[in-house]
């Protein structure tokens, strides 16, 4: 079954391996059925035709395996995906698919001939998947912007790989990949890598071949295919979308190599060659997901003036943060998002600035009260303990914004400034290429600064704790926040001065807005005022500008904001604005039934994890 070579020398590949570092944790999953403590994948070959008709992938993958103890199975992770065959080294292999969990979805249990500690294995097979894939979205001609044809596009994190790919879906495990994909003629493919090549000889069919040859976790295979146009925004980056948006988000997206540049001082190298963004149809469910060579975006960040760009930002940081640096499981996905948002915030201080560094940490920081009233006290917490939970519902910005907070916390309070100018670069050359848990890194840190010693009842709290962290960073520069505070008082005063408002950037406006919200219910009087004409509020083409807007006005039940919501609801699919505004207007009343009838009508142009998000929330008037 094994060559001699990999008997000989079982590790041989390793050794020529430009990258020879270990790329698996030894550390279980809660959220993932693999026993990826026994064998582990190395390397991942794809070979899909994506159907656009029956809204499937279908074809067939090749795990290459190695053995870390004695095994005589491999269990892969899977969610209603048709498994037809299975080989091991060429040969048919029993195996067995069982549905095991709504949350965790089915386990696909393969028997191999027994194998021990560093043997090798291919296991190839032969699937396809639903036409409910939970990572796919399958979108017609007329569902997309420019209806010159179909559209498909996927989300595989946090668990949703599993949907499109027997795996080890688990961050635990990083593996190299490649892919060769066959789609109708006409159509562009673009996946998480570098391409190989195309052939757009065939009349029906056009095929593109990927390499990712940097291990990555299953949650980062990407693919999206569709009528898509390329403008090159740097030496490194270009920017893909539909025909009528792609200059545009050309234009919005020129600061992409600023924040490239920036961000290679802070922590070196960018080792992932290509940095492309995709713009996506208004269903994406997320403002940015940090795919790698392909960030894919929400046109929703297209403001027209650079205002949101900062999701650019932090999907670049991702780049160090999350994609080599990855937590070993959803349990401790602070660490993915509370280092990339405290190196987004550094990208920008060196892009704007200082104040805007401090203006967008405050304005997290004081955010996090707001969102504590909609997070279960459990999901508060920085270090979670999901179990069998889907970790979509346990999403909240509690680990974007608590987890950042503790880090320039600990900036301020512990590191010293020659410590904290090489944090960042420390933290990815310590723990890049494999699964990082909160306790390994609080230990590391211990050791590293002694001074954490003086702070440990507070690190702890704020790692383990729930509710708002223990203490608040200093925003050391707050002149940015300053005219915002004016601008607020004034707008709660009997006489609001739309003057004062519209002197304000579009980032201080979303401040304000954000701000005000905290402060709702208003009356409807002073809701008319603020809806005037002068301040330009709720003309607003800015989403984050609207989505606080809205929310103030559901929140004061004041009845001309339900049309505008609904409008805005059934329009962007980003659950940031979907699930939130959906969940005011089904607290209201007066909206819920207009709202659950307008989602029921709606779900068929959803993505499915919109979908089961906002079903979620339903379930509460049911
Ligand atoms: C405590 C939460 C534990 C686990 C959650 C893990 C993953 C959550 C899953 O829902 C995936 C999230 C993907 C997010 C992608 C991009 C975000 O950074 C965007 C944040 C919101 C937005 O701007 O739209
Ligand atoms: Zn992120």
């Amino acid at each position: 079954m094994f060559s001699f070579f990999n008997r000989l020398f079982p590790f041989a590949r390793h050794i020529t391996s430009s990258r020879s570092v270990s790329t698996y944790c030894e550390m279980a999953d809660p959220s993932s059925f693999s026993n990826h403590l026994n064998v582990v994948i190395r390397s991942t070959k794809l070979d899909w035709k994506v159907d656009m008709e029956g809204k499937k992938l279908g074809g067939s993958v090749e795990h290459e395996v190695e053995g870390l103890t004695d095994a005589k199975e491999v269990i892969l992770d899977a969610r209603d995906l048709n498994v037809e065959r299975v080989l091991w080294e060429g040969l048919e292999t029993p195996f067995k698919y069982d549905k095991i969990s709504a949350s965790l979805g089915d386990r696909l249990s393969i028997s191999i001939p027994l194998v021990s500690k560093g043997d090798r294995g291919v296991l190839s097979i032969v699937y396809s998947t639903s036409s409910s894939a939970r990572a796919l979205q399958f979108l017609s001609p007329a569902q997309t912007t420019d209806n010159k044809g179909p559209f498909l596009f996927s989300q595989c994190q946090a668990i949703h790989a599993r949907s499109i790919v027997p795996c080890q879906d688990t961050p635990a495990v990083k593996a190299k990949y490649s892919s060769k994909v066959t789609v109708p003629a006409g159509l562009t493919c673009l996946m998480s890598a570098i391409s190989t090549g195309k052939d757009t000889s065939g009349q029906g069919e056009w095929t593109f071949s990927f390499h990712q040859d940097i291990p990555v976790p299953s949650y980062l295979i990407a693919i999206v295919v569709g009528v898509l146009e390329r403008r090159e925004i740097g030496p490194r980056s270009a920017v893909w979308a539909e025909g009528s948006v792609v200059d545009t988000a050309a234009k919005e997206f020129m600061e992409t190599e600023e924040f490239l540049k920036a961000a290679e001082e802070i922590c070196g190298e960018y080792v992932w060659k290509r940095y492309d963004l995709v713009v996506l149809p208004k269903t994406f469910p997320y403002g940015g997901m940090e795919n790698p060579c392909l960030t894919f975006v929400t046109p929703t960040i297209i403001a027209g003036d650079g205002s949101l760009v900062s999701v650019v930002a932090h999907e670049i940081a991702h780049s160090w943060t999350g994609n080599l640096v990855t937590t070993a499981n959803w349990d401790h996905f602070w660490l993915n998002e509370g280092f990339t948002v405290y190196l987004e915030r550094k990208i920008n201080e060196k892009v704007y600035g200082r104040p805007r560094r401090y203006f967008d940490a405050k304005e997290g920081f004081e955010s996090l009260g707001e969102t504590l009233k909609f997070v279960l006290p459990e999901h508060s917490k920085l270090r979670q303990h999901l179990g069998g939970i889907d970790p979509d519902d346990a999403f909240s910005s509690i680990p974007y914004e608590k987890g950042s907070s503790l880090l320039l916390y600990l900036e301020q309070e512990v590191l010293s400034e020659g410590e904290s100018g090489s944090f960042l670069r420390d933290h990815v050359r310590l723990f890049s290429s494999k699964g990082l848990d909160t306790e390994t890194w609080l230990t590391s840190m211990k050791e590293r600064f002694p001074r954490m010693k003086e702070h440990e009842e507070i690190v702890n709290e704020w790692l383990y704790g729930e509710g708002m962290p223990p203490r608040t960073p200093k925003f050391i520069d707050d002149s940015m926040v300053v005219e915002c505070n004016k601008v607020i008082d004034n707008v709660l005063s009997s006489s609001p001065s739309s003057q004062l408002f519209s002197s304000l950037t579009t980032t201080q406006k979303i401040f304000v807005l954000s701000s005000l919200c905290a402060k709702a219910p208003f009356d409807h009087a002073k809701m008319e005022v603020l809806a005037s004409a002068p301040f330009g509020i709720s003309s607003s083409i800015n989403c984050e500008i609207l989505s606080p807007w809205i929310k103030l006005g559901l929140t004061s039940q004041w009845e001309p904001s339900i049309p505008v919501a609904l409008q805005f609801a059934k329009e962007y699919g980003r659950l940031k604005y979907c699930k939130k505004t959906y969940g005011l207007l089904f607290a209201w009343e007066k909206s819920r039934v207009l709202a659950m009838d307008q989602f029921e009508r709606e779900k068929v142009n959803m993505h499915p994890i919109t979908v089961q998000q906002v079903e979620s929330l339903l379930n509460k008037y049911k």
